[in-house]
């Protein structure tokens, strides 16, 4: 009988999903634990470190009881019979595969901390995004570490959350993958951890594979979300291009029931830590394993994301009349989607910089973004991937020619421009006649997201661009 469980890095990912095992198996104590002191104390305080519709009530309702949040990370390991390690995996910016492999430092560190205090069998879950083949890794780690009398089984059971919804995706999953070896104890642990997911999850949603396959299914997935949103990014393009409108062929692929209607949003690019990273990493393995063509495939994924950035801020400028040296634009959301506080590679950043390069002054405004996380993302001189074609932009600081606003108002007075970058609902409830009236003129939309009402804003005598959709002549250049 499972008793105790540890969930070893307290993010995005640890903290939502261990909240929600607590609440769904109310007698197995769950202790989530981290490196880091500030993250554990917000977690354990009335600001928690991330904002997640519904996180907060279920912190409520399990904090002090079956959820504990503690920095005593080795009290915790040794205590549990499962371990789920939910530490960081970036790409790596030194060495060996920089750029595109992942960095398994933070893996590699919590293995040896896990072999160095265990003294009783371990279930160690890995939550984490990894290369195919790290349970190999892990294990020998593990195994080369502890006095040999510790056994250790490893599962792969990657998250398939997305931010902004992630309490809805925990707690009713399309689908819980389970990858564990093919032994005997091996088959055992699976079933110990799928009658845990069993405690809320429908079981024929319980998913079992062998390690290797749930390891490269998680990158397979976020690799085929991210390819669907270059490919209806591209189309986009090409709908400026020739009077088609991208909503509507958004539509009607979205009506083929073999594509199906999700990701079929055009954008001003996906952000957000994992897409980039995991196909960098794909990437990377496709490398090391031969595989150049398939390696070069993937890559074109990210090429036109990056493409997709920087076409909307070579429009924002030649619309202004090829400079908006001096010029005010006011940039509405930088998280990198909506209902989410994450910045992490938003593409508000490259955007940003993009138009600072060009000698803009932004004034920015974003529901729960804090200005020192923008001043902090904006002054971040980021290593570029190999290809990319933002790489200028962002090595560029130009935080002086920045200013956030907590007010949209504010923001926007006597801005030449708005650019919307994310997508957030209450952008569609602003006052844009007031906003109309005290912007310099004329007055330009960038709509980043199609998420505004173009013919109103027209009528209003805004100038409006918004992605795939047909343009006014002189904006067409
Ligand atoms: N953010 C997301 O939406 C999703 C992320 N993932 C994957 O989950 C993993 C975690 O992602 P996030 O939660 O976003 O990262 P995060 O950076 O928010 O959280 C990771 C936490 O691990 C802690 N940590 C690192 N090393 C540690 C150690 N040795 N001992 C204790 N704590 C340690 C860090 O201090 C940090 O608080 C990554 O592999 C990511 O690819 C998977 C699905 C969704
Ligand atoms: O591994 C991960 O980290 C997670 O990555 C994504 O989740 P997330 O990045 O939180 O958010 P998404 O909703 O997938 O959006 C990613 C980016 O794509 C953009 N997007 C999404 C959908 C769309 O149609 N168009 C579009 O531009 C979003 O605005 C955002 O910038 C995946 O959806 C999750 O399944 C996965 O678990």
């Amino acid at each position: 009988m499972v008793k105790k469980i540890c969930g070893i890095g307290a993010g995005y990912v640890g903290g939502p999903t261990m909240a929600v095992i607590a609440l769904n198996c109310p007698s197995i104590e769950v202790a989530v634990v981290d490196i880091s002191h500030s993250r554990i104390s917000a977690w354990n305080s009335d600001k928690l470190p991330i904002y997640e519709p519904g996180l907060e009530q279920i912190i409520q309702q399990c904090r002090g009881k079956n959820l504990h949040f503690s920095t005593d990370v080795e009290k915790h390991v040794y205590e549990a019979d499962i371990i789920f390690v939910n530490v960081n995996t970036p790409t790596k910016t030194g060495g060996r595969g920089a750029g595109k492999a992942a960095d398994l430092t933070y893996w590699e560190s919590a293995a040896r901390m896990i072999a160095d205090v265990s003294r009783s069998n371990k279930i160690v879950v890995e939550k984490s995004t990894v290369p195919v083949r790290t349970a190999e890794v892990i294990e020998k780690i593990l195994v080369h570490n502890s006095n040999g009398k510790v056994e250790y089984q490893i599962l792969s059971n990657p998250e398939f959350l997305s931010e902004g919804t992630s309490i809805q995706d925990l707690l009713n999953p399309d689908r819980v993958l389970i990858g564990g070896n093919d032994s005997l104890k091996g088959q055992e642990a699976i079933q110990k951890l799928k009658a845990i997911y069993a405690n809320w999850v429908p079981e024929d949603r319980i998913i079992t594979t062998n390690v290797w396959s749930a390891e490269l299914s998680k990158l397979a997935d976020n690799a085929f979300l991210a390819q669907r949103i270059s490919s209806i990014n591209a189309m986009s393009a090409l709908c400026e291009s020739t009077g088609a409108d991208i909503s509507q062929v958004s539509c009607v692929l979205s009506k083929n029931t073999k594509l199906g209607s999700r990701y079929l949003n055009a954008s001003v690019g996906f952000g957000g830590s994992c897409f980039q990273k995991d196909i960098l990493n794909l990437v990377y393995i496709c490398e090391c394993n031969g595989l150049v063509e398939v390696a070069n495939y993937w890559k074109e994924v990210i090429k036109v994301n990056d493409y997709q950035k920087s076409r909307f801020v070579k429009k924002v400028i030649t619309s202004m009349f090829n400079t908006v040296s001096g010029k005010k634009i006011a940039v509405l959301g930088f998280s990198f989607k909506k209902d989410t506080s994450d910045t992490r590679k938003t593409p508000a950043i490259d955007v940003c910089k993009g138009l600072l390069a060009d000698n803009a002054c932004l004034s920015i405004y974003d529901p729960r973004v804090s200005e020192e996380q923008i001043r902090r993302d904006l002054s971040m001189n980021e290593i570029p991937w190999e290809n990319s074609i933002m790489a200028e932009a962002m090595r560029f600081d130009g935080t002086k020619q920045v200013s956030v606003y907590e007010d949209v108002y504010e923001a926007t007075k006597d801005a030449h421009g708005i650019c919307v970058l994310t997508e957030w609902d209450e952008f569609k409830e602003i006052d844009y006649q007031r906003v109309f009236e005290s912007m310099e003129k004329p007055a330009f939309v960038f709509d980043g997201r199609n998420v505004l009402d173009v013919d109103k804003l027209r009528e209003i005598g805004f100038i409006v661009y918004s992605i795939g959709k047909p343009l006014k002549q002189w904006q067409s250049c």
